[in-house]
């Protein structure tokens, strides 16, 4: 089991919703020093200072950065490292939903998928065994929407989440692992009550409607109990392991995903 104590973990989209949350539970559960690095200013500054007030000065720290900015990204990565030292646990949650035009899409690809990628590669490059690290965690966040076809939906959101969890699965995998010692766990999320839920609307107007009485026929969990979901996969999660969090229930589907794609490749593998 992997322990939480002392840990310095950065948590990117930490300044709302789930993220806010996560960043609490691993404050909560002993970790050193958590970094935020979100966009939102005025969230991120209030949460760092309600967390200090509550857990201690120097808990948690708020670095405004943009992921899709490798400046700031690295940036932002560089300045915990000079500060603690070390960086232990990466959290690739920041992520957004509106689609409804092509640049907000070009957007959404460039922070779903190619942020958390260069987080990734960023995280493993700095606290792999096999160079100068100590070994480490990441947790890419991914949904639902990687699990299941939705149709009329987010699409290119649906898309961003599949390309997130196919990425971590491969890289997480126990042969890279084994070079690494650095694990990399997916996140699946269900239907979570988060400002993300209203910012899901197409390009395409006309299937909004039907997407809009989907989304609010569909229960949803809190981002305080995604978050806890988020702790358990951290705790008993390995490398290449995929939880779900749904309805604030925490189900390790590592065995369905290694099932789906035996069947998706049983016509060319043997
Ligand atoms: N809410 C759900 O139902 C749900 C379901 C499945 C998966 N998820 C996933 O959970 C994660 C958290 O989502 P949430 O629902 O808490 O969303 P949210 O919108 O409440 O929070 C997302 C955070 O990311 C930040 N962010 C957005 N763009 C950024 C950027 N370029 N750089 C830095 N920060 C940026 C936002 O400012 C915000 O603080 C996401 O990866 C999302 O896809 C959410
Ligand atoms: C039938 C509709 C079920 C989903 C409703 C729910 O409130 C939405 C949850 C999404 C929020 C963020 C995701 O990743 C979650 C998954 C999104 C996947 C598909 C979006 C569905 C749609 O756009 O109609």
């Amino acid at each position: 089991m992997s322990e939480v104590n002392d840990k310095i973990v950065i948590v990117t989209g930490g300044a709302n919703g789930i993220g806010a949350f996560s960043v609490e539970v691993f404050i909560e559960n002993q970790a050193k020093h958590v970094a935020i690095l979100d966009i939102d200013t005025i969230s991120g500054f209030k949460l760092e200072k309600h967390l200090n007030t509550t857990y201690g000065d120097g808990k948690v720290k708020f670095y405004k950065c943009d992921v899709s900015i490798d400046d700031q990204l690295f940036g932002a990565f560089n300045k915990v490292l000079d500060s603690h030292g070390y960086i232990d646990v990466v959290v690739n949650n920041a992520a957004v939903s509106l689609e409804n035009s092509l640049e907000g899409i070009r957007r959404l690809v460039d922070i779903n998928v190619t942020a958390l990628v260069m987080s990734t590669l960023k995280a493993i490059e700095i606290m792999r065994v096999d160079k100068t690290g100590k070994g480490g965690t990441i947790i890419n966040i991914s949904s639902i929407a990687a699990l299941k076809q939705f149709c009329p939906s987010v699409f290119v959101y649906c898309g961003t989440k599949s390309a997130v969890l196919q990425f971590s699965n491969c890289i997480g995998k126990q042969e890279y692992f084994s070079k690494t010692g650095v694990r990399v766990i997916t996140v699946c999320y269900g239907p979570t009550d988060t400002d993300l839920v209203p910012l899901m609307i197409n390009i395409d107007d006309s299937i909004n409607p039907e997407i809009r009485s989907n989304i609010d026929a569909q229960k949803l969990q809190t981002a305080e109990s995604a978050a806890r979901g988020l702790l358990e996969a951290y705790k008993n999660g390995a490398s290449g392991s995929t939880w779900l969090v749904f309805d604030s229930k925490v189900t390790e589907i590592t065995s369905n995903i290694d099932r789906a794609y035996d069947i998706m490749s049983e016509n060319f593998t043997k």
